[in-house]
């Protein structure tokens, strides 16, 4: 008897051209359902909250249940714990600036699609060994910006990227045109001071410019993902 063929998670890299990087820095869990309204209302569903201020989880929780148009996922998942933590608020993908064997097994078995992070061509390799293909590029700017991930693509054609740090307006439309790259994150239309001072109209605003830039991406290796109606577990 032949198994069933196993039906792979929906992408990360699938959730659109560009993902925001929420860091809730002074904000209370309950400031991220504005924020992920102002960001949906700009064109951009899918939001990243980063596990990396007190709360984040309980804002994960907030989105996941009174924003249902927006696709929440969980930043800096560093542990298996933040894993565990992540899913149960309701997380739909986990991100993290690098990996483990430890990480990536525990997000294999929570079944929410996983972005780890890289920046040599030997993490690449590593993880394409383990079977994973899509991938963070971070600190995109700091490890060599689209010069780099351009330069990867010939050996490594396989890998596909996701390049988050120090990216902005100036740079998103230069990764967006490589072979090799499928989204860009980032925060910039996310600025700490419009946070802080919950100012969501300009963060629309921001949003809007942003998706905008994604809208003129090139075709690029874009694959089905999520959408927030879907269940992925
Ligand atoms: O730490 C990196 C953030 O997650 C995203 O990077 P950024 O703030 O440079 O856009
Ligand atoms: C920077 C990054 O990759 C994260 O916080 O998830």
């Amino acid at each position: 008897m032949t198994a069933a063929p196993s039906v792979p998670p929906p992408s990360v890299l699938g959730l659109g051209p560009v993902l925001p990087v929420v860091v809730l820095d002074g904000l209370a869990p309950g400031d991220a359902v504005p924020l992920a309204r102002a960001l949906v209302a700009g064109g951009l569903p899918a939001v990243e909250i980063t596990l990396r201020t007190p709360g984040a989880e309980e804002a994960v929780r907030r989105v996941a249940a009174e924003v249902p148009e927006a696709v929440v996922g969980a930043g800096t998942v560093l542990t298996p714990e933040h894993v565990a933590s992540a899913v149960d608020a309701g997380a739909r993908f986990l991100v993290s600036p690098g990996w483990t064997d430890r990480l990536l097994e525990a997000a294999r078995a929570s079944g929410v699609p996983f972005l780890p992070g890289v920046s040599t061509a030997s993490e690449v390799m590593a993880l394409l060994e383990r079977g994973v293909t899509e991938m963070k590029f971070f600190p995109a700017r700091a490890a060599g910006g689209p010069a780099y991930l351009a330069a990867l693509a010939s050996p490594l054609p396989r890998a596909r990227f996701c390049p988050t740090g120090g990216v902005g307006p100036d740079s998103a439309p230069d990764y967006l045109a490589l072979p090799n790259v499928a989204c860009v994150g980032g925060s910039w239309m996310l600025p700490p001071e419009a946070v802080r001072t919950r100012d969501w109209p300009r963060i629309e605003r921001l949003a809007r410019e942003a998706a905008r830039l994604g809208a003129h991406a090139g075709p690029g290796p874009r694959p089905g993902g999520l959408s927030a109606g879907d269940r992925c577990r």
